[in-house]
């Protein structure tokens, strides 16, 4: 079975064809700043050449209908015809509290999907232009979706509601969802793989630090807190995003400065962050760049992102009341050894003994940077989210194909025998 996964981010599209049952990946690629004239289009088709371009891409339709042209194209092409693609399955940010596990699209899920809009304005709405593409290129495939949401609804109330009114939650469902959890579903399991121990046993702090980041706290496999709340703003100082302040900063600033809920939304999601303390960039290379080069200011914002990242850690381990193993994953936890080797060498007092050596080996494969012996382990595990989305969609592909069967075998011979 073919599966097409679709990561449909606010200005981005990455996508991968996996052949199931081989366990193959035919070719993956992705489509960064959608929406400008320089639209950069990436396609890596597997024992094929890649192909780069920079072209106008002015929304999401246009860049799948692109993809799908690349994926059946004579010379950058894997397959003879989209007919080839059993199913699609996308990557949705908000699934509010609807949604505990990934599901086929229907006419209600899509429904639910659009009045989440609200609630991750740069996310949900690209990803209902991925499937609307999807049905418009390929009609009657089916699609299924899977929801960063999903994982850390098994938060208890104590950890996901807010100390405001209630009539908020009640009327208005104000409270923590959480975001990348099929990042943090992934790289727990294959942690506790990795360790050769039972997750069921496992108390874990998995950090996604991509340019989105956010940490968890995961006992026995189960999200029990994370960082990001109602919205991915909350949380970690990010690449643009602010994190965590005082909310009375929002109505301050606001007076102050004469701006606008779009302008101060705007600000503290897209020019907040690294972006806004170092001055140069939103990028962690291009910090590490400056600072190496003795930039002040990079130097500060590199300081501050360390240091509110190592402090949730603290929270975490506090909140279940202790820690097996320290978990990096996602563009910046995967690859930047200095904010690794900072944190670590910051949590002597937790038990961690950091390895450097093990920290500057073995780039893109899952391994341990604690040395042998450390009471806390750490560990790098890449995440791959656009697996585990194919590997949902597989399985519920599968168990409709059952259902499908099933609804064919007349069962009411055999009752009537039994009745008679
Ligand atoms: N070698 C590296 N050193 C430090 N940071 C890196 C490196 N490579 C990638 N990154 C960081 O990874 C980020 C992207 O991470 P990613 O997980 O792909 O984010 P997203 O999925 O949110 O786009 C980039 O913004 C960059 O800061
Ligand atoms: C939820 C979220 O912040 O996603 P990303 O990191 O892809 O922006
Ligand atoms: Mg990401």
């Amino acid at each position: 079975m073919n599966i097409l996964v679709i990561n449909a981010g606010s200005s981005s599209l990455k996508y991968q064809l996996f052949q199931m049952e081989e366990g193959n990946i035919l070719a993956k690629g992705r489509v960064e700043r959608i929406g400008m004239e320089t639209a950069i289009l990436t396609h890596e088709p597997t024992g094929k050449a890649e192909v780069h371009e920079v072209r106008e891409i002015l929304e999401h339709t246009t860049a799948i209908r692109k993809v799908l042209e690349l994926l059946v194209h004579p010379e950058h092409g894997v397959l003879a015809s989209t007919s080839e693609i059993d199913a699609v399955g996308h990557r949705v940010v908000h699934g509010g509290e609807s949604f505990k596990s990934s599901v086929l699209v229907n006419d209600e899920v899509k429904k639910e999907i659009k009045r989440l809009f609200d609630l991750a304005p740069l996310h949900n709405p690209a990803h209902m232009l991925g499937i609307s593409a999807v049905e418009a290129n390929m009609p009657g495939v089916p699609q299924a979706v899977v929801f960063d949401t999903a994982f850390h609804q098994s938060m208890p109330a104590h950890a996901y509601l807010y100390p405001v009114p209630m009539a908020l939650y009640r009327k208005h469902k104000v409270r923590r969802y959480g975001f990348h959890g099929t990042s943090h579903n992934y790289v727990s399991e294959r942690a506790a793989a990795f360790l050769g121990r039972p997750l069921e046993q496992l108390k874990l702090v998995t950090c996604h630090i991509g340019n989105g980041a956010s940490c968890a706290a995961i006992m026995g496999g189960k999200s029990v807190d994370t960082s990001m709340g109602m919205t991915p703003l909350e949380g970690l100082m990010m690449g643009t995003r602010s994190g965590d302040l005082d909310p009375a900063i929002v109505p301050y600033a606001m007076g102050k400065e004469d701006l606008t809920l779009g302008e101060i939304s705007s600000m503290l999601n897209k020019h907040s962050g690294l972006q806004a303390i170092s001055g140069i960039s939103s990028d962690m290379r291009e910090i590490v760049e400056a600072l190496e080069a003795g930039d002040k200011n990079a130097a500060l914002a590199f300081e501050m992102y360390e240091y509110r990242l190592r402090k949730y850690i603290g929270a975490y381990v506090a909140a279940m009341n202790g820690v097996d193993a320290i978990v990096f994953t996602a563009g910046v936890g995967e690859n930047s050894e200095l904010l690794r080797q900072t944190v670590c060498e910051r949590l002597t007092f937790l038990g961690v003994e950091f390895d450097e050596e093990a920290n500057r080996k073995g780039r893109g494969l899952e391994r341990r940077i604690s040395k042998q012996g450390s009471k806390v382990e750490v560990l790098v595990i890449p995440t791959n989210e656009e697996w585990v989305i194919a590997r949902d969609t597989f399985g519920l592909i599968q168990s409709q194909n059952i259902r499908l069967e099933l609804s064919k075998i007349d069962f009411s011979h055999g009752n009537r025998n039994s009745v008679q």
